[in-house]
């Protein structure tokens, strides 16, 4: 019995060879979305799973959301907060909540997970040595521009800083707020961060945790996970889809136009997700290619 458990432990491990040899020295941006960070378990997993990329030579980066967190800090406070397209309409106020929220609360818990497993982990602003710079961006519903306040397109990102942290060994965490050249601070979506950061890493992966299995076919009737997809067929869908996913699939597709050989939305709520992507022959969630 105990013979027969080890081997399929080493059968385990020995299928991981050839992702290991593939991805060695890869880099790959994580986007940790804040549905998938609500449980405390899963978030101590994650943060395992991120360190193990790290100690087998891959090249970690992570970017994370927040948006439930901010909610509810803005429930707290009285402040009244609404979605258009996915995006969170951003008044000046609720802008002070959102970066103290993301840089401040959600940033430190996750570098505090990463760092229970050594000197790994550093947070920062998109805000930080002008890593992201953004512009005021509008929502469009039905093909007219909304007004959506404080909420930022980036349009330049400078990732010295986080090339010069990974070359030094260790794993960014990056909230996604922007600095923008006329003195304003903006929020932008942590998936569209992710995939601007992505790009100019020229990474080979961008992987998109959630709290659902994937890319839904016919979403919110039935929950036919689309396995994979090319980066032609899922411009075709980008209209008809809503709410969060218009982000996340715009982040995906954004990042394999940008060069980014593959892109993942992947279930946060599966213990090790990211593990079973990465090294296992299966695959999980849903694959977006060129
Ligand atoms: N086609 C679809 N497939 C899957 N989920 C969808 C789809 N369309 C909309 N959604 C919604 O998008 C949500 C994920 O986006 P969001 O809540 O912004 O996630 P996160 O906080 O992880 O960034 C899902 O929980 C689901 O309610
Ligand atoms: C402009 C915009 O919508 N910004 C997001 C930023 C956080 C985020 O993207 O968080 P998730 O990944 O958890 O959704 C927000 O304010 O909620």
């Amino acid at each position: 019995m105990r013979a027969a458990t080890a081997q399929s432990k080493a059968e385990t491990l020995i299928e991981a060879l050839p992702w290991l040899t593939r991805f060695h020295g890869a880099t790959v941006v994580i986007k940790y979305g804040g549905n998938a960070m609500t449980d405390e378990v899963l978030k101590e997993g994650f943060a395992e799973d991120v360190v193990f990329l790290h100690q087998v030579g891959l090249r970690p980066v992570v970017v994370h959301g927040g948006g439930p967190q901010i909610s509810s800090a803005l429930d707290q406070l009285g402040i009244e907060s609404t979605f258009t397209a996915g995006l969170r309409v951003t008044t000046p106020e609720a802008m002070q909540v959102v970066r103290m929220v993301l840089v401040g609360q959600v940033g430190r818990d996750i570098v505090g997970l990463v760092n229970r497993h050594g000197p790994f982990a550093i947070g920062m602003s998109g805000e930080d040595a002008h890593l992201f710079t953004a512009v005021r961006k509008h929502a469009v519903v039905d093909g007219e521009p909304v007004d959506i306040g404080q909420v930022g397109e980036i349009i330049k990102v400078d990732a010295g800083a986080v090339r010069a942290l990974i070359d030094d060994g260790r794993i960014p965490v990056v909230s996604s707020v922007a600095r923008g050249d006329d003195g304003e601070i903006y929020n932008v979506n942590a998936d569209t961060a992710a995939a601007a950061l992505a790009v100019e890493l020229q990474a080979q992966k961008l992987i998109v945790l959630t709290d659902v299995e994937g890319l839904y076919a016919n979403w919110p009737d039935d929950t036919d996970v689309i396995d994979s997809l090319t980066g032609d067929e899922l411009e075709a869908l980008m209209p008809t889809l809503s709410s969060g996913m218009v982000p996340k699939m715009g982040a995906c597709l954004t990042a394999v136009q940008g060069g980014v050989p593959q892109a993942h939305v992947l279930d946060g709520r599966v213990p090790h997700s990211l593990l079973l992507e990465i090294f296992t022959n299966e695959g999980i969630g849903t694959m977006v290619m060129p």
